[in-house]
């Protein structure tokens, strides 16, 4: 059966997305694999699909590449934020967040954030606030969950980082039961410069909740004030957030094409 969906992509950050609020959709972590595929798929950095849901206005299910389920993502919830319209509230397994579409970009409150050490989850009890722990030059992380897993390195040039040979020795490190994103970011006059390497993606052109993520560890050490915007290769996203308050993120969110596949 062909199923019809919409490529978008927020900042670069690219998704195929599948409407089944009407018709069913079977999706699993092969089938995403595969559609995620950039030479043998449609190719995307997570795959969507939009259910329905019994407690908001709409379900959003997230695979990344490698065909695992995950709970949130924040440039996909501005696209789905788009979809939508107006004003949404959008289930995801990281909570219930909310979004308003705006003119080819969108605002999403992302929730508030977790610091406990079994809520990131780590493997055992840590400051997250700055765990001593490192890996090589990269060291004294903060840990964050927006939603997913994040780990935010403070480095003088992020620009400057190994990030495709670090990040995944750092993602699946034992440390990190559930995997982990990993983020290194640069100061920059007010706003902060970001690179991420995705759990179950790699290197992507921006992430979301890695710029969330970034945002709150940055103004819990005083690094940075809210509003803040993330400058990431594929563009800059605005986010505020007040310490026992949810994050805000603003930015782009852009359709490319609606396009069909046989599934
Ligand atoms: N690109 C996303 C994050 C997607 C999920 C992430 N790779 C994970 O495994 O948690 C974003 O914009 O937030």
């Amino acid at each position: 059966m062909k199923r019809r969906f919409e490529k978008m992509h927020g900042l670069g950050n690219d998704f195929v997305i599948f409407d089944a609020r009407e018709t069913p959709l079977e999706m699993d972590g092969a089938t995403a694999r595969a559609l995620a595929d950039r030479h043998t798929g449609v190719g995307c950095d997570q795959l969507i699909v939009i259910e329905p849901s019994q407690i908001a206005d709409l379900r959003m299910r997230i695979w990344n590449a490698d065909g695992g389920e995950v709970e949130a993502c924040g440039n996909a919830s501005r696209c789905v934020a788009l979809l939508a319209g107006g004003h949404s509230r959008i289930e995801t397994a990281g909570g219930v967040i909310q979004g308003e579409a705006l003119d080819g970009a969108a605002e999403v409150d992302m929730g508030t954030p977790r610091f406990g050490w079994d809520e990131i989850p780590l493997a055992y009890p840590l400051d997250t606030a700055a765990m001593p722990v490192g890996w090589e030059d990269l060291h004294g992380p903060a840990a964050v969950n927006v939603g997913n897993p994040h780990v935010v390195f403070f480095v003088d040039d992020s620009g400057a980082v190994d990030l495709a040979r670090l990040g995944p020795a750092i993602e699946t490190d034992p440390l990190f039961p559930d995997r982990v994103n990993v983020n290194v970011a640069s100061l920059d006059g007010g706003a902060i410069r970001l690179r991420v390497w995705e759990r179950g993606a790699g290197l992507t052109q921006a992430c979301g909740t890695g710029a969330c993520a970034t945002a709150v560890a940055a103004i819990r050490r005083k690094l940075a004030a809210s509003p803040v915007d993330i400058r990431l290769p594929g563009g800059t996203l605005t986010i505020s957030w007040r310490p026992g308050e949810s994050i805000r993120m603003r930015g782009a969110a852009t359709h490319v094409f609606t396009g069909e596949v046989a599934l």
